[in-house]
């Protein structure tokens, strides 16, 4: 079951969720020598990106991950390492590891077993999952419509190619079994469309046809949404 949070602009979450995220991976930290923060691309992430990069913790003990990879490099502007490296990677957080996804291969086909086995390889159960949502109900890059979309919902191997009908690039994508392999889930979401999509999506219909419904009908996780405007 999912727990809303919602706030009256986006500065208002951005602070309250880069403390949240923090505080998370103090508490991991405490425990565990090192701890794996997955977190998405797009636009929604960046101003946490920024204020998370702030924060005081011991960065080179935490490995930043992706949710999902558009399978360009990373001087492309789409890339989403190239995000986060930017955005994340800066300041106190300049320390952390990064595990990206892309490996120059021509097609994401081939490297996804390759992938898998490299986040098999980190500590599991992650820290966190940070997720955004498409106004198609997309959450990583499992799309409403791609031809890889069940084998992303059923799959227990990590990592899988996507090649999305109507979004941009090929891609490759954390699986449903990888994402919900974590002590908590964040979906960051904004705007009005969003919040009516996430409002559908907490109704009847399939996973298929929203995918987010994946997380938000699993009670293994707790999954926090994070709302403004
Ligand atoms: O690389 C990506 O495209 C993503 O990780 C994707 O799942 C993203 O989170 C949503 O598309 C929301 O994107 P926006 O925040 O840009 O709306």
């Amino acid at each position: 079951m999912a727990r809303l949070h919602e706030f009256a602009d986006m500065a208002a979450l951005t602070a309250a969720l880069a403390e949240r995220v923090a505080w998370r991976l103090r508490d991991d930290l405490a425990q565990h020598e090192q701890v794996v923060l997955a977190v998405s691309g797009g636009k929604s992430p960046v101003p946490l990106f920024d204020a998370l990069s702030a924060q005081s913790l011991v960065w080179s003990r935490v490995a930043v991950t992706l949710a999902d990879e558009r399978w360009v490099p990373p001087d492309h502007p789409d890339s989403n390492e190239a995000l986060v490296r930017t955005h994340l990677l800066k300041d106190r957080a300049a320390t952390a590891l990064m595990v990206p996804f892309w490996n120059g291969d021509a097609v994401p086909e081939t490297a996804a077993p390759a992938l898998s086995r490299v986040l098999d390889a980190l500590p599991h159960p992650f820290s966190e999952v940070i997720l955004g949502m498409g106004e198609d109900g997309h959450i990583a890059s499992l799309f409403p419509g791609a031809p890889e979309l069940a084998a992303g919902l059923s799959t227990r191997a990590s990592a899988l190619a996507v090649n999305p009908t109507l979004a941009p690039h090929a891609r490759l994508s954390l699986s449903l079994h990888a994402l919900l392999n974590t002590r908590d889930i964040v979906l960051l979401i904004t705007g009005e469309a969003k919040r009516r999509v996430y409002e559908r999506a907490l109704g009847q219909g399939s996973e298929e046809e929203l995918p987010v419904r994946a997380i938000l009908r699993q009670n293994g996780v707790p999954v926090s949404v994070f709302w403004a405007p």
